[in-house]
């Protein structure tokens, strides 16, 4: 078996770090060669990006400043974990990854998909994933889960009003269309169990090709 790098995305509170915990421990129980992480963040320097960009404190920050942050810290986790893991012939599980740049910053607020995805570059060079898993779900019902999870601190992005998450859901359909081959949905608005169903099915097929 190949190493892997398969992705997932899509708004706030569609359930993505719940199912990615559930089938990283499915496939490991499997006696499969997984890694799950995350971004921004996932090592050191990474989740010390994330705080900076996170943190509700931050209300003055450049939206290119933003853009410029998530790239540096997904170069770096990329660099340090991703890619070492790929060499290994991992299958890596990563916790939203180039396209929620493309669909936040490049398409939310404004930047321009072209631009942000031409910084990306920079710092991917030509690593995109073999699969992208999409949670599908309405941006008001993923906000609702948000603000009801006990343990889940809201940060500066969550705290956009309703229209910037509707936004970032266009993006991402945009991306969709733009990608089909790479971006899969899953219907993320049914029980978890489900949900996680689903998205194991996919990576297997993903394994299986
Ligand atoms: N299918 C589901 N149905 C109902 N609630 C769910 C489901 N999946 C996750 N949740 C709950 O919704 C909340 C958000 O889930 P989670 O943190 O996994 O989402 P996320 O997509 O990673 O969000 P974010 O990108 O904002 O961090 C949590 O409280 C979680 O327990
Ligand atoms: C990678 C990446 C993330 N974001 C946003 C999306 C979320 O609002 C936060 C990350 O928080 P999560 O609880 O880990 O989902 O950051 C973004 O705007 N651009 C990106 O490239």
């Amino acid at each position: 078996m190949t190493g892997r790098f398969i992705t997932f995305e899509g708004p706030e509170g569609a359930g993505k770090t719940t199912i990615l915990k559930e089938v990283y421990t499915r496939l490991q129980q499997e006696g499969r060669d997984v890694e799950a992480t995350r971004e921004p963040g996932g090592i050191r320097i990474a989740e010390q990006i994330r705080q900076v960009i996170l943190d509700t404190e931050n209300i003055e920050m450049d939206p290119r400043t933003e853009a410029l942050l998530y790239a540096a810290s997904r170069r770096q986790h990329l660099a340090e974990k991703v890619l070492p893991a790929l060499q290994q012939n991992k299958v890596v599980l990563c916790d939203r990854f180039i396209d929620s740049s493309l669909a936040y910053q490049g398409y939310a607020r404004g930047l321009g998909m072209e631009e942000v995805l031409s910084i990306n570059l920079f710092a991917i060079e030509d690593l995109m994933p073999d699969l992208t898993i999409y949670f599908d779900i309405e941006a008001e019902k993923g906000l609702k889960r948000v603000y009801a999870g006990e343990n889940r601190e809201v940060n500066r992005l969550d705290q956009e009003d309703l229209s910037f998450h509707k936004k970032v859901q266009e993006g991402y359909a945009l991306l969709k269309k733009r990608y089909p081959e790479r971006i899969l949905s899953v219907n993320a608005d049914q029980p978890p169990a489900l949900v996680a169903e689903e998205v194991y099915q996919l990576i297997i097929d993903e394994l299986n090709r």
